[in-house]
């Protein structure tokens, strides 16, 4: 149905379950389609060649805008907190207090910066992100069958757009909630805007006002892309889901974290930097309908 489903990164707890989901999907077709993906480590790659890649929020840390006492703030704080947002001993309520401490203080850190907007594509292009390799066809496809692609991210708004812009592929399916720089008229970074969206507020508590899921109320299919547990409350806001397939990429610390993925994604993906597996099922369930 899917080869690339026998990829040696991939593992499914249910096979049969997955299996029947993926068919209901692709006889429910492209028009009720939709999928809602976070970005940083599931768009964006975690690694290349043994070493990290940024996230969006890295990309601002590590550039040549933000002073060397301003970086080692930053790079104390995401020491401290890193751990505590991938622990998996600890519940996401527990995590949550912690979480907006974190991004709470390193928007503060960020707004003392004086980063100016125009900076912001120079900032991008001078940074070590990459997206997962595939990129270009789960973009591309997605916009040829006008499936609507919702990257709902706990980044930075104004950087994944620009990662995104640079790679050609923001096309008119493409929709972006997350975290907003604020500037003011000369164009230097303020504040963010609210609602703060961290790891484990990623649902329709941070929506409000949107009506986005409600406009597309027809597409009750759901591809669901995570790379965390906070991210399997992303389509928490979608009026009537009938069928949802749900993919996680286990990045980091994948034999203590791998129970707790499985039990809650359908499909996990460990160590995998590319698309294959989603453009695979994509494939199925679009161009062969
Ligand atoms: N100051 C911060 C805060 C968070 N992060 C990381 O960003 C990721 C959130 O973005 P998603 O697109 O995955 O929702 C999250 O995994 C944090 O580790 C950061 O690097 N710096």
């Amino acid at each position: 149905m899917v080869p690339e489903l026998q990829k040696a990164t991939v593992r499914i707890q249910q096979p049969e379950r997955v299996m029947g989901i993926i068919r209901s999907l692709r006889e429910q077709g492209m028009n009720k389609l939709q999928v809602i993906s976070d970005f940083d480590m599931t768009l964006s790659r975690f690694g290349c060649n043994g070493r990290r890649c940024p996230t969006s929020h890295n990309i601002l840390d590590n550039s040549r805008v933000i002073s060397e006492d301003g970086k080692k703030k930053l790079k104390d704080l995401l020491h401290y907190y890193y751990p505590i947002e991938i622990d998996p001993n600890r519940t996401p309520a527990e995590k949550c207090p912690l979480m907006v401490e974190w991004w709470t203080k390193a928007h503060e850190l960020l707004s003392q910066q004086k980063i100016q907007k125009g900076d912001i594509a120079q900032i991008v292009r001078e940074s070590d992100v990459m997206l997962r390799d595939g990129f270009n066809e789960l973009f591309d496809q997605l916009h040829k069958y006008n499936v609507p692609l919702f990257i709902f991210s706990a980044g930075v708004g104004d950087i994944l757009e620009e990662i995104i812009r640079q790679a050609n592929v923001f096309y008119s399916n493409v929709n972006v909630v997350s975290n907003y720089m604020d500037f003011d008229d000369n164009g230097v970074l303020m504040c963010f805007k609210g609602p703060l969206i961290h790891t484990y507020n990623k649902n329709n508590s941070v929506l409000q006002g949107t009506e986005y899921f409600q406009q597309l109320s027809a597409r009750t299919s759901i591809i669901l892309l995570g790379d965390s547990m906070g991210d399997l409350t992303m389509a928490d806001g979608v009026p009537s889901v009938e069928n949802i397939l749900k993919i996680g990429f286990l990045n980091d610390k994948v034999e203590e974290q791998r129970g707790k993925y499985l039990d809650a994604y359908d499909i996990v993906l460990e160590s995998d930097e590319t698309l294959d597996v989603v453009n695979g099922i994509l494939r199925y369930i679009l161009i062969e309908t």
